[in-house]
Parts: C-alpha cells; structure tokens; sequence
C-alpha cells in the first residue's frame, strides 16, 4: 500500500519507462520530419525539473548528433537569446510537463521569430504547448498531479535520450545493430528500478536522522550535473530546507565550510574524473561528521557507499535520480509533512506562471 500519490507516481516510473522504449515510432516521424544541416542549432528551452532533465541529456545529445546543443531555461530564452541564435538553423525543443508553464509558451513565438522550428514535448496533448508546436511528442506518462515531478521527470528524460540516439540514426552515426544494441542494455538496466527504490527505502530506514537535516548538500561532476540539479530540487521542494548543489572542484573553494558536526552530504561517483577527488572529500567530511552517501556505480568501498546498476551509457541519469526522489519522499514524510501537499495553492495563478 503506498503511503502517498508521490510514492505512487515513484513506483509507476519502471512500468511506464519499459512502456516508453517500445514506443519509437512517433519519435522516428518527427525527426525525420526534421530537416537540419551542417551547423545546426538545438535549443532545449524549459523551467524546474523539465529543464533539469534537457541539461542531464545534453551530454547523450552530443554524443550522438553533431549539432550544437544549447539548455536555456524560459526566461533566459525569451530575454536573452534572440539576439544571439537569430538566423540560425535549427529547432526548438520546448519541454513542458504540463504543457501550461506560460513563461515555456511564450518561448514558442520567440523560438518561430527566430527561425527556428519547434517540436511541443509535453504529458498533455490538449495543452496550450502542444497546441502551439510544429509537433508534439508526447511525454507518454500522463498527468502528474502533485508539485515535486519524479514520473514526468524521467519519461521527459526517456523521450530526449530516444530523439537523441533517432538523430544519431538518421545521420549514421549509429548503426542500426547498434541502436538495437543501446535499446537493449537501457532496457536491461531499468529493470531494476522497483529493486533500487526498495533499497533506497531500506537505506532511510536505517537512516533516519537524515530527517533533521539543516541543509544538505549535493556534489558530482561531468554528465550527471543535469542529475544533481534536479535531486537539488527534489529535495528542496519536499524537506523546503536549503539543499546546495556543487560540481565536485567547486565545493572545495569555499562550500567546504558547511561541513559541520551536523551537516549532510550526498556525492554522485562515477567513472569520469571526479572520482579521486570525491574520494578524498568524503575521507575528510568522515573526520567530522557520519552523514554522508554516495551514490556510485562502483562496488561499494565503504558504508557510505550505494550502488546504482548500470550497464550502459543511457541509464545513468534515469537511475541516479531515483534515490533523491526516494529520499525525498521518505524523509518529508519522516518529518510529518506529505509532498503531496500544495503549500501555496493560490502562488501559480498570482504569478501567472502556470495557466489551470
Ligand atoms: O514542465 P512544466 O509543466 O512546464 O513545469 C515546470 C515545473 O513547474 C512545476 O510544475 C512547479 O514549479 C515543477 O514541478 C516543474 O518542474
């Protein structure tokens, strides 16, 4: 029995992510319905955890497309990048969950007076956003009732990554045997996303004084710093304390002072080349404090250490972002207070940031 529709929407992600990766078709017509040229523009443009996830694939972006990839959240888009991409060819991926961001809607026209054309990824096809592309992709997980995202967040990441490896198709530099190939060890590697949120609820459960947390901070490096950003929010929008991201280098020019008796810290360890540096910080947090997890891909060298499966490239930033939404979810929920709770019902209509 699932304590919250949070813990529901976390738990239908497997099923729906399976789902998704069967479902190539719609993705393979728009993007050969996309006809680009040499020195050709992207524009991921989204707000909050849309835009968290354009920036955790910009790395699979480009490794597989010659393009140039830009993320540029809504306002910065709508404000500051006419100027310098007009003229350009290229498209405009405008990624909304809801379809209903206004600040999203509006980079549609600015995106068409740029020249550029513009692909609608969104849950809802009734939307304003999906009404207002030259095509819609759809997000596939249906709507996600609740203010802190984790089904959206990781189907909008499932359907950037599938665009992704199309355009890698298209333009050969991906075989077909070998998209089959990365299909089939994404598919391999989310397989256990319901064991890895078991273990993640096992893990708070023997660490529950995470729940008293004044801040928490949170370190990686390379590809996963689009990752690091939304397990940022995640936790920051159900525990509302401060939680501070910080690429690994950076946190030891100044961020090293909240390491206090009663600090807490995540760190994100994988096969790039923070590893030794993160090492060596967790060496030195454990001189003054205990509450430290690392998430890794690496067999576990210490009790701080969790082990993520991963066996290919794709999967990385579906199944390192699920233990912040388990951690999330549990330790809010520790602390008395459900995520599910909208805590200013009256702020989107009073900003007119989102439409109902
Ligand atoms: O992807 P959308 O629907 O445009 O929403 C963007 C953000 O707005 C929120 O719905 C509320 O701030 C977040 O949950 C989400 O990350």
């Amino acid at each position: 029995m699932e304590s919250n529709l949070m813990e529901a929407y976390i738990n239908k992600q497997q099923e729906t992510l399976l789902d998704l990766l069967e479902d190539e078709q719609s993705i393979k017509n728009v993007v050969k319905s996309i006809d680009e040229e040499q020195n050709y523009l992207v524009c991921l443009v989204a707000c909050g955890s849309s835009l968290n996830a354009a920036m955790a694939v910009k790395p699979i972006w480009e490794h597989y497309t010659t393009a140039e990839i830009v993320v540029c959240n809504a306002f910065q888009f709508r404000h500051y990048a006419f100027k310098k991409y007009q003229g350009r060819k290229g498209i405009a991926i405008v990624i909304s969950q809801s379809g209903r961001s206004t600040g999203t809607l509006d980079c549609i026209q600015v995106a068409r007076q740029m020249g550029l054309s513009v692909v609608s990824l969104t849950a809802d096809a009734t939307s304003p956003i999906a009404k207002a592309g030259d095509s819609v992709i759809d997000i596939g997980c249906g709507e996600e009732a609740i203010g802190p995202k984790t089904a959206g967040y990781t189907a909008t990441l499932m359907r950037l990554i599938q665009i992704a490896v199309a355009f890698g198709e298209k333009h050969a530099s991906l075989s077909r045997r070998d998209h089959q190939q990365l299909m089939d060890t994404l598919k391999k590697d989310l397989n256990d996303i319901q064991t890895l949120i078991l273990q993640m609820k096992h893990w708070v459960k023997q660490h529950v004084a995470w729940k008293q947390a004044p801040y928490i901070t949170v370190v990686g490096y390379g590809q996963e710093l689009g990752t690091l950003y939304e397990g940022q929010l995640k936790l920051l929008e159900t525990l509302r304390i401060p939680v501070l991201a910080y690429d690994i280098e950076e946190f030891t020019h100044g961020p090293h002072r909240l390491i206090q008796s009663d600090s807490f810290h995540i760190f994100i360890k994988t096969d790039e080349s923070g590893r030794a540096m993160t090492d060596a910080i967790t060496q030195f947090i454990e001189g003054v404090n205990r509450n430290i997890l690392v998430l890794t891909v690496f067999e576990p060298h210490s009790k701080y250490e969790l082990t993520i499966q991963c066996q290919g490239q794709l999967s990385k930033a579906i199944k390192f972002v699920i233990p912040f939404q388990v951690l999330a979810n549990e330790l809010a929920l520790l602390t008395g207070f459900n995520p599910d709770t909208s805590v200013y019902p009256e702020f989107f209509s009073k900003l007119r940031t989102k439409t109902t």
